[in-house]
């Protein structure tokens, strides 16, 4: 069924069996523009912005997710079901919840929790916690260490909500839950994986603290996070 109604792709083979998935699809451009070589274009969709190129000799698709789980869920089914993705890694950016979490420190993702209906919904799991490949997340492990950076397997909380009108509220996710940090994309995609036979993965670079009010620019959160898109990238 291509193409989708979300990708303008007719020939799947010019997207890559493994896909790295920012929510901003200008991320998805600068890392295409700063790491791929011979890139094509291959998604414009809605400005969702998709490139293919090499990261040495590795063929590999960068592409925007937007924000959220309906729009990841989207994309991420549309990639696993119609283009033969295999493996889909997330690069975002997350809020902290725990104290001991600073601006830049980058996070792989074992566990989701999320308050969400994605995975109900969808009919593949009705529990409130989804976790990533174990295999996949032993590549990142295994290529952080290799370059040097340190990221720390958390729990994140998977987000429907970025404005609470009572914003205290996460002290409680992060007591009851362990949540060290919240984005709005992984539980979704860990569920379309599940779903789909898949493998999912997420690295995540801390943008803001709840605690602190430390923030990243909207700026840095488009190019500076680059330790996490190395380690993307050597672990394919
Ligand atoms: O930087 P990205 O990957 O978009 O991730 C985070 O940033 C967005 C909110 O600003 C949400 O999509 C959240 O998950
Ligand atoms: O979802 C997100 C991402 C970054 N920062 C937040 O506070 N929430």
């Amino acid at each position: 069924m291509i193409p989708t109604p979300h990708i303008e792709l007719e020939n799947k083979d010019l997207i890559a069996k493994t896909v790295l998935m920012p929510g901003d699809p200008l991320r998805a451009k600068f890392i295409a523009d700063t790491f791929l070589t011979k890139v094509e274009k291959i998604n414009n969709v809605r400005n969702m912005f998709g490139y293919t190129g090499y990261y040495g000799k590795k063929k590999v698709t960068v592409m925007g997710s937007g924000m959220g789980m309906p729009s990841i869920g989207i994309y991420s089914y549309e990639l696993y079901s119609f283009y033969d993705v295999e493996k889909i890694i997330r690069i975002g950016s997350a809020g902290a919840y725990s104290p001991d979490l600073k601006l830049y420190d980058v996070l792989l993702v074992e566990k989701a929790y999320s308050e969400s209906s994605y995975a109900k919904t969808m009919g593949v799991s009705n529990r409130k916690i989804l976790s990533s490949s174990k295999s996949l997340n032993n590549r990142l492990l295994k290529a952080a260490d290799k370059l040097d950076i340190t990221i720390r397997p958390v729990l994140i909380h998977s987000s429907d909500v970025f404005y609470r009108l009572k914003a205290d509220q996460f002290k409680d996710i992060y007591k009851t839950y362990g949540a060290e940090a919240v984005e709005m994309e992984s539980f979704a995609l860990f569920a379309n994986a599940k779903a789909l036979n898949k493998k999912a993965a997420c690295l995540l670079t801390v943008s803001d603290s709840l605690v602190t009010h430390e923030k990243t620019t909207a700026q840095e959160r488009q190019e500076a996070f680059t330790k996490m898109m190395e380690v993307a990238l050597n672990s394919l």
